[in-house]
């Protein structure tokens, strides 16, 4: 997506083209992490010692010195990059002049998409235990976080562009104003758009984690499920329970901003 260009960034229909990129990307990154072991210990601070005196976790460590650098290439300057470290320096290179896309926020919900990642994702795709890849492990942690992360804040730009529809606006006014989170929330759930991404999500999850050889079908299998890289059930819940649910706090969370600082139109 360019985000340069205002009327891309805030078109529903691309904006969903973008959610469905996403989910290759999200799929692709969990058989990555897949291949790999639990690695527990990756995840807890104390276990490896660094020569500067850092003290959180090894996959900490790494997300802070990837991020330093691509903060430093101004990352983190656009509307749909988070960081998950919460101090980094400033970019080297000029900053880039996005149009005034979304309204000013404050929200980053990375922690607990780190939480939710830790405590039920790694779980779920990885075996139990430690294979010693902990760089390899961890490497791929990132990509999973970053992805997950992208995805679910562009909640923001689906807000705004919701916010923005001349058919519904006045109703997010009164409901904004009201405090109303489960009226908003209602109003900004798409059931349709919802269903027919988890049943798209579980055939690219069935064939993106096969082994596809130059002869034969591909075949939906028990046979064959038992050999997949990854569950299509465990990546269809993982949406369900966490990534759809996450977006749309997001949204939430920006709309209750949206206000703001503006002024509502007569
Ligand atoms: C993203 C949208 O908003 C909501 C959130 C969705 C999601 O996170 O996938 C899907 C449908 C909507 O309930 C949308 O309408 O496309």
């Amino acid at each position: 997506m360019n985000l340069l260009n205002i009327s891309d960034a805030l078109s529903l229909a691309k904006l969903r083209d973008v959610l469905i990129r996403l989910e290759d990307t999200i799929i692709f990154a969990l058989i990555e992490r897949a291949q790999f072991a639990h690695n527990e210990c990756t995840y807890q601070p104390g276990v490896y010692e660094y020569d500067d005196g850092y003290k959180g976790s090894f996959l900490e460590y790494l997300l802070l010195e990837m991020e330093t650098v691509h903060a430093r290439v101004r990352r983190y300057t656009s509307p749909d990059e988070y960081p998950f470290t919460p101090h980094l320096p400033e970019p080297i290179l000029p900053v880039l002049n996005f149009p005034p896309i979304l309204h000013k926020n404050d929200i980053n919900v990375n922690k607990d998409i780190m939480k939710r990642y830790l405590k039920d994702i790694v779980p779920q795709i990885c075996e139990a235990g430690d294979d010693l890849n902990h760089g390899s492990s961890v490497t791929r942690d990132v990509e999973c976080l970053q992805a997950l992360s992208k995805r679910i804040h562009y909640g923001k730009f689906i807000a705004e562009a919701k916010f923005k529809d001349p058919k519904e606006q006045k109703t997010y006014i009164r409901l904004i104003q009201a405090k109303d989170r489960d009226g908003i929330m209602e109003l900004l759930t798409n059931r349709t758009v919802e269903e027919k991404l988890l049943r798209r999500l579980r055939r690219k999850a069935m064939i993106y984690g096969q082994d596809i050889t130059e002869e034969g079908e591909v075949i939906e299998s028990s046979e064959q499920q038992k050999h997949q890289k990854i569950r299509a059930d465990v990546v269809v819940n993982l949406y369900e329970r966490f990534v759809i649910p996450l977006t749309k706090e997001v949204e939430v969370e920006y709309l209750l901003q949206r206000l703001d600082g503006w002024s509502i139109p007569e």
